[in-house]
């Protein structure tokens, strides 16, 4: 059985009006993928407003927390076979299920005679709002909420559970207005081809399964769902292109460049470095422990951005001194000979801490109290987060350096450091990631041990673009030229006071802007982990020379495309990796 006669409609693959069709999106895990749509549906229907129990609300209360505790079972068992991040992503959604907020609240509205159902649906859309509003990584979590709430009203109700088949004759490419982790979490490579979702950015749970399966990926693809299923679909996950019924040839051509780029990525090993000989550390972000095992299977000799941030999100209280000391502590003796870079937490905007609230509600939470400036009001939370830290870093091998994000100005570099100091950590550095800290970088560098650029905040604050707002989506592009000469600026600066300036946003993922970041002087990279190889792949083809004249190539130029083209003209050899 394909998994277009299970959904049973199934259009003919390769034929029809649809050939050569294409939709776009987001490529967040590059790569090609082809094969036959499942689409998956069945969205479980709104329960009736109106409906009414039978009036013995005690018997519905119990029938309610029976479903819902059956759905919890039911995906940390999914979660047990699936093992690893996914087993820790499905744990998370179970303890969701299992609030005791949201029980009351389902109890209270069977209390007042609504079916059980309904109550479900209501209860779990009062937090669902609370969530989306929250924005960023909470809004994210929506999907998996939604997931619950679907999987506890099929159980109620009699319906199918809403899900993904673990089996199929054929590798097929998956597509779905959003993914949640119980849908993706027992599935392989060799039964998905792609993913492809309506919905989802960057960091959706979609994206990040699909990158740590190695799996191609394509999200905010407008009109995917309406795709007819078992219709054959090329994706590729680095241009966010989805072409409908291609032509065979095409087909054959897409699986012959993956494979050579394949060949490309796997004869580049060993450290970064460029084609004669100059080092470029390549190194890994991180958001916990639970990434160490791409970073290493990826080949990253560290860690150069580790988000603290992922260990507070999704609670109430800050973790214990203990409990931090022990993530930290199992992050550095992953490298025992590496560099491992952490950042201290960077609350606020995107990544909202429930514990950490600002005092007022921001206009712009960008531009507030975040990152260090939330230190500043909550200096315990700072000390304690050192304090573990330096707890963790005594007796490891690792090189352990620490940052603060967000820093404007010298006195709060000069106050972070000594605030560091005071812990026992040295050489404290600076996230690069405001204007006016790039700007200044030549007074920032003579308190700060290093640089590490955040260019999607760089990128966010250059060109008055927020990163959480679609519609500007379009200016926040690293390849601006005003974003590569505040770059150069802070590498510059860095350089002649001979300490260290690397970058850690998304524009050290992309292997041509890795390049021309080289070219600037930037002394090492990190990224997300499936993003190493094909950096290291481009730096290996290309001399400093090279990378140099590209940068002042893309820098002499006046919009962001035009640097792209001017970098990729200095650049020859990229073609093999079909960037
Ligand atoms: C690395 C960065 O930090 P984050 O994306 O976590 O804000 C950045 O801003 O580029
Ligand atoms: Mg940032």
């Amino acid at each position: 059985m394909t998994p277009g006669d299970e959904n049973g409609a199934g259009s003919s693959a390769g034929t029809g009006s649809l050939a050569g069709t294409s939709l776009a999106g987001t490529g967040v895990s590059p790569g090609a993928g082809y094969g036959p749509a499942h689409v998956l549906a069945g969205e479980i229907p709104e329960p009736d407003k109106e409906a009414r129990h039978d009036g013995d609300a005690a018997a519905e209360r119990a029938r309610a927390e029976r479903a819902v505790e059956e759905v919890a079972a039911d995906l940390e068992a999914r979660g047990a076979r699936a093992g690893g991040e996914a087993q820790e992503v499905l744990g998370a959604q179970a303890l969701m299920a299992r609030d005791p907020s949201l029980a009351a609240e389902v109890g209270e509205l069977i209390e007042r005679g609504v079916a059980a159902p309904r109550a479900v649906f209501d209860a779990f859309g009062k937090y669902r709002d609370l969530l989306a509003a929250a924005g960023g990584y909470l809004a994210e979590r929506v999907t998996d909420l939604d997931d619950i709430r679907d999987r506890v009203i099929a159980v109620l109700t009699g319906l199918p559970m809403p899900g993904v088949p673990a089996r199929a004759d054929e590798p097929f490419v998956l597509v779905a207005k959003d993914l949640a982790p119980a849908d993706t979490a027992l599935l392989s490579k060799d039964v998905v081809a792609a993913f492809v979702t309506e919905q989802g950015g960057p960091t959706s749970h979609t994206a990040i399964l699909a990158r740590s399966m190695g799996v191609p990926a394509v999200v905010g693809c407008a009109g995917a769902t309406a795709i007819a299923p078992g219709t054959s679909v090329l994706v590729d996950g680095a241009s966010g292109q989805v072409l409908l019924a291609p032509d065979p040839a095409r087909v054959a051509a897409a699986r012959a460049a993956e494979e050579a780029r394949r060949a490309v990525l796997s004869a580049a090993t060993g450290p970064g470095a460029t084609a004669d000989g100059h080092p470029v550390p390549l190194l890994a972000n991180i958001g916990g422990p639970r990434d160490l095992d791409s970073a290493l299977a990826n080949g990253a000799e560290g860690v150069g951005l580790y988000r603290t941030e992922f260990l507070f999100l999704d609670r109430e209280t800050a973790p214990s001194a203990s409990e931090q000391e022990e993530a930290y502590r199992a992050v550095f003796e992953a490298f025992p000979q590496g560099r491992v870079v952490v950042r201290t937490l960077d609350s606020g905007a995107d990544k909202p801490l429930a514990f950490l609230p600002p005092p007022e509600e921001e206009p712009n939470p960008a531009l507030g109290e975040r990152g260090l400036r939330m230190f500043r009001r909550y200096p315990e939370i700072m000390t304690a987060q050192l304090g573990a830290l330096a707890r963790a870093a005594a007796g490891v091998s690792a090189e352990v350096q620490v940052m603060a994000p967000m820093v404007a100005t010298v006195e709060e570099a000069e106050w972070f450091a000594d605030a560091c100091r005071t812990a026992g950590l040295d050489g404290a550095g600076v996230m690069i990631e405001v204007p006016s800290a790039a700007l200044r970088a030549a007074d920032l560098i003579r308190v700060a041990g290093f640089f590490s650029i955040g260019t999607n905040d760089l990128t966010q604050y250059a060109l008055a673009a927020d990163r959480q707002v679609s519609a500007v989506a379009g200016l926040q592009d690293p390849w601006h030229p005003a974003v590569l000469d505040l770059i150069a600026t802070a590498a510059s600066a860095a350089s002649a006071a001979g300490k260290g300036c690397g970058v850690c946003g998304e524009a050290a993922a992309d292997p041509v802007l890795a390049c021309v970041l080289v070219g600037m002087g930037i002394t090492s990279l990190s990224m997300g982990a499936p993003a190493l190889p094909w950096v290291r792949a481009a730096l290996s083809r290309h001399t400093l020379a090279q990378c140099r004249d590209a940068a002042a190539a893309a820098r002499s130029v006046t919009s962001a495309r035009a640097a792209k083209a001017a970098a990729y003209a200095e650049l020859p050899g990229l073609e093999a990796l079909a960037l």
